[in-house]
C-alpha cells in the first residue's frame, strides 16, 4: 500500500467531513467511520512522521466560526480530547499518565453528544456564551443560550467564573423539532447533536427559545482559586452554584475500575432521555493536571471512551428503490419499526445489488442493523438461523419513476437509469440545485420542489427564475399563501448574486463537488472560460485529474450547456467570479475600527495604514459607533466593551479575509 497516499486520502476524507459535520451541520458519514479514519491516521503520522502535513486535521480542534456572528477569543482554549475505542487504549492511556504522576484517581462522567459552550459570569450574573469555534475563537451566541431554560441567569453565590458545558438536545425535543420541519417540508435534523448545533447557531433567538436545548455543565476553569481540587469537586460545586450537572458521574481508583464501569454505562445510557456518545475519564485530581501537560489538540490527563455504534435486530418486510439525481438506483430496506440510539428507524440502505446477494439477504429476514455514528442506518447481515418463510431478492430491471430499463456497467456496482427524461432525476437535481452548499435557497425545500415539479411549474432548474411571472398561481397553490410565495421570491431573486462556485457545483456535472468547482473557476473565474478549457489545462490544475477533467469537458460539450451560459445571462444570474475591488469603491468606506491585543502578522501601524487606504478610519475607543474591533491576543477592556455594546468583533485571519490579496 503506498503509505503516503493513503495518508492524503484520509485527510482529504478527515477534512471533507468536518467541513459537513461543523459547518453545514449535516455530516454524510457516521461518527464511527470518522474516529476510525482519525484513529488510522494517527497512527501512520506516529509510525512516519517525515510524511506528516504541518496542517494536518489531527492537530486542529475541528470547527469553523462563522461570520454571521460575532467572534470571541477565549482567555483559555478550549480543547477536544483524545479518544479509546477498547479496554487496551485505556490501559495505555493508564501507562502515559503512570509516567508523569502517581497518587492519582480518575473521575468518569457521560459523554454528552452535543456541543460545548463557554460561559461567563460576574458577580454571580451571566454575561456571555459562546462557542468553542476553532478552540481559540468562538462565536458569541449569548442570547441563543440565554433562552435554555435550565441554566441559571443567576448563581446561588455572587462569584464571577468562567463555566463550560455541553448544549444538547434531548430526544423529546428532537423529535418535537423534527414533526414541525416535516410539516413546513423542511430537510429533516440528521440527530440531536446536528439539531442543537443548527439550533444554537441561528439567529433568531425565538426560534432557539421554541426548540428546547438544555445544558449540562461539567468544567470550571482556574477551578483551583475557588478552592476546588478535584474534578468531583468541580461537578459538585457547579450544583451547588445552580448549575445542571449530570448525576451519572463516579470517582474510580485505578484504570481497573474503570474498565468496570465503562461496561456499565453502555446499558444505562440506553435508557437516557439525551444522547451520549462515550464517557468522559478525567484524572481526578486538578493539581496533577499542569504536570501531565496536553498536546495542541487536547488535554493528556483525560480522555473519551466511545462506545461502539448500537445494532439492534428487528425483520426485513420489503425491499424498495430509490432514484438518485445521477440515475442510480439505490435499494432501500423497509423494516419493522425499531428504536436505536433514541430515534425510530423505518428504513435503511442496502447499498446496492450486491450489497444483498453477497450478504444472502432476503425479504422476511430477521437483520441487524445499525446506526453507526446516527447517520443513515444500515443493514448489517441477516440473522440466517431465525430464517422461516422469506423470498429471494430479486433486482428490479426497470426504473420505478419512468419505467425505462436500467443499465449496469460491468465493473460497476450499481444499476442507473438512463433516460434524461426520469422525473425522479429531475426532481433529485432540482433539490440538489436549491441545497444549501450550492445556490442556497433556502425556501425552496424538497417538499415544495416536489410540488412544484409535480404541478408543472418548474422541470428545470432555470424554471426556477421564471417562478414570479406566475405569482398569483403560485399563492392559490396548497399549503403556500402570499407571504411563503414572497419569500421564496425574494430566496430565488437573491441566489442570482451567488459566488460562481454555489452555481458550478449546483448544475450537479459529474465529480464536480463544492471543493472542485472553486478549484476550477481559480483557473477559469468564468462558465465560458471553463467551457472552453481543454483537458490538458484541466488537469495541469492540483487535484484536478482525468476524470474530473472528462466529465467537465463532455459537460460542456453538449448543446444544453452552450444555451445554458446564454440563458444564464439573460435571467441576470453571476457567470463570471466577482471582480476583485477597485479603488473607486473604497471597501471600509465611513467603517471605523479600534485596534486591540497583540497583532502576529501586522503592526497596529500597518493594520492602520491598511484601513485607512480603503478608505475607513481607525479609532483609540470603542463606542455605538464602531463598527469593527480587530482583537488580538490578550485582548482586554476594549474587547469586553465591544462584546456588551454587540460591536462586532474579528480576529486576524477574519480580517486578511476581508481585504483583497494584493494587500
Ligand atoms: N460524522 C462526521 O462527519 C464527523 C465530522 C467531524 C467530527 N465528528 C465527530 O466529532 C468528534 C470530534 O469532535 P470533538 O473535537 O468535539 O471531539 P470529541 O467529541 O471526541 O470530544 C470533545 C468534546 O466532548 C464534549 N463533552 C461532552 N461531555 C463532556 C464531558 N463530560 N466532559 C468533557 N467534555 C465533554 C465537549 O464538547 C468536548 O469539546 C469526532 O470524534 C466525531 O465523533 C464527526
Ligand atoms: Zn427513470
Amino acid at each position: 500500500m503506498d503509505i503516503k497516499k493513503r495518508m492524503m486520502d484520509l485527510q482529504q476524507a478527515i477534512e471533507k467531513a468536518n467541513y459537513e459535520y461543523h459547518t453545514l451541520d449535516r455530516p454524510t458519514v457516521s461518527d464511527f467511520e470518522y474516529d476510525l479514519w482519525m484513529k488510522e491516521l494517527i497512527e501512520l503520522e506516529t509510525n512516519h512522521p517525515e510524511y506528516k502535513n504541518p496542517s494536518s486535521p489531527t492537530l486542529k480542534v475541528g470547527g469553523v466560526v462563522l461570520d454571521k456572528f460575532n467572534k470571541v477569543v477565549h482567555d483559555k482554549p478550549m480543547m477536544s480530547l483524545s479518544n479509546a475505542f477498547s479496554d487496551q487504549d485505556l490501559l495505555d492511556f493508564d501507562e502515559r499518565v503512570s509516567k508523569e504522576v502517581e497518587g492519582y484517581s480518575y473521575n468518569m462522567e457521560l459523554k454528552i453528544d452535543g456541543l460545548a459552550i463557554n460561559l461567563k459570569y460576574r458577580d454571580g450574573i451571566f454575561i456571555s456564551a459562546s462557542t468553542r469555534g476553532d478552540g481559540l475563537v468562538g462565536e458569541d451566541v449569548t442570547s441563543n443560550v440565554r433562552t435554555i431554560k435550565s441554566l441559571p441567569m443567576k448563581l446561588s453565590e455572587p462569584v464571577s467564573l468562567e463555566v463550560r458545558g455541553e448544549v444538547f438536545m434531548p430526544h423529546k425535543s428532537f423529535e418535537k423539532a423534527n414533526e414541525e420541519r416535516a410539516k413546513e417540508g423542511l430537510e429533516l435534523f440528521r440527530n440531536a447533536r446536528n439539531a442543537a448545533a443548527g439550533t444554537i447557531r441561528q439567529l433568531d433567538s425565538a426560534i432557539v427559545s421554541s426548540r428546547g436545548l438544555d445544558i449540562f455543565c461539567y468544567t470550571l476553569v482556574d477551578a483551583e482559586t475557588y478552592g476546588v481540587k478535584t474534578q468531583s469537586g468541580v461537578l459538585n460545586y457547579l450544583s451547588q452554584l445552580g448549575f445542571k450537572t449530570n448525576p451519572n458521574y463516579v470517582v474510580a481508583k485505578n484504570i481497573q475500575e474503570v474498565i468496570e464501569h465503562i461496561h456499565r454505562y453502555d446499558v444505562l445510557r440506553k435508557s437516557l432521555p439525551y444522547d451520549t456518545d462515550g464517557v468522559v475519564i478525567k484524572v481526578n485530581e486538578l493539581i496533577k493536571y499542569e504536570q501531565i501537560g496536553q498536546t495542541v489538540k487536547y488535554p493528556k490527563w483525560a480522555i473519551a471512551y466511545k462506545f461502539a455504534p448500537e445494532e439492534v435486530i428487528t425483520k426485513l418486510n420489503a425491499i424498495t428503490f430509490q432514484v438518485g439525481r445521477t440515475g442510480v438506483i439505490t435499494p432501500v430496506a423497509e423494516l419493522t419499526p425499531v428504536l436505536i440510539s433514541g430515534s425510530m428507524v423505518a428504513r435503511a440502505t442496502l447499498h446496492n445489488e450486491d450489497y444483498i446477494k453477497n450478504l444472502d439477504i432476503e425479504i422476511g429476514d430477521d437483520v441487524i442493523v445499525r446506526k453507526a455514528g446516527e447517520i443513515i442506518p444500515e443493514v448489517v447481515r441477516p440473522v440466517i438461523e431465525n430464517r422461516q418463510s422469506t423470498v429471494p431478492f430479486k433486482m428490479i430491471e426497470t426504473c420505478p419513476s419512468c419505467g425505462e430499463p436500467l443499465y449496469r456497467e460491468p465493473e460497476e456496482a450499481d444499476w442507473f437509469c438512463v433516460n434524461p427524461g426520469c422525473p425522479a432525476q429531475h426532481v433529485g437535481k432540482l433539490i440538489h440545485f436549491a441545497s444549501r452548499p450550492a445556490m442556497n435557497i433556502d425556501s425552496l425545500g424538497e417538499k415544495i420542489v416536489i410540488q412544484l415539479y409535480e404541478e408543472g411549474y418548474i422541470k428545470d432548474f432555470l424554471d426556477i427564475y421564471y417562478l414570479k411571472d406566475q405569482r398569483d398561481k403560485l399563492i392559490e397553490l396548497d399549503r403556500m399563501g402570499e407571504k411563503k410565495v414572497d419569500n421564496l421570491l425574494e430566496a430565488i431573486e437573491v441566489s442570482k448574486q451567488n459566488s460562481l462556485d454555489k452555481l458550478l457545483f449546483g448544475l450537479g456535472i459529474n465529480h464536480v463537488g463544492a471543493k472542485v468547482a472553486k478549484l476550477l473557476l481559480k483557473k477559469f473565474p468564468s462558465l465560458e472560460a471553463l467551457s472552453e478549457a481543454t483537458l490538458e489545462q484541466l488537469t495541469a490544475i492540483d487535484d484536478i485529474g482525468e476524470a474530473i477533467a472528462n466529465s467537465v469537458i463532455q459537460y460542456f460539450s453538449t448543446d444544453y450547456a452552450k444555451q445554458l451560459i446564454h440563458t444564464l445571462h439573460d435571467i441576470g444570474i453571476q457567470t463570471a467570479m466577482a471582480q476583485k475591488t477597485t479603488t473607486t469603491s473604497p471597501l471600509f468606506d465611513g467603517k471605523t475600527f479600534v485596534l486591540t491585543g497583540k497583532l502576529e502578522t501586522f503592526t497596529r501601524e500597518d493594520a492602520a495604514a491598511i484601513i485607512e487606504s480603503f478608505g475607513g478610519k481607525v479609532s483609540g475607543s470603542v463606542s455605538k459607533k464602531t463598527d469593527y474591533v480587530l482583537a488580538g491576543s490578550d485582548a482586554g477592556s476594549k474587547l469586553e466593551k465591544a462584546n456588551s455594546l454587540g460591536v462586532k468583533v474579528i480576529d486576524e485571519l477574519a480580517f486578511k479575509e476581508m481585504i483583497p490579496n494584493e494587500q
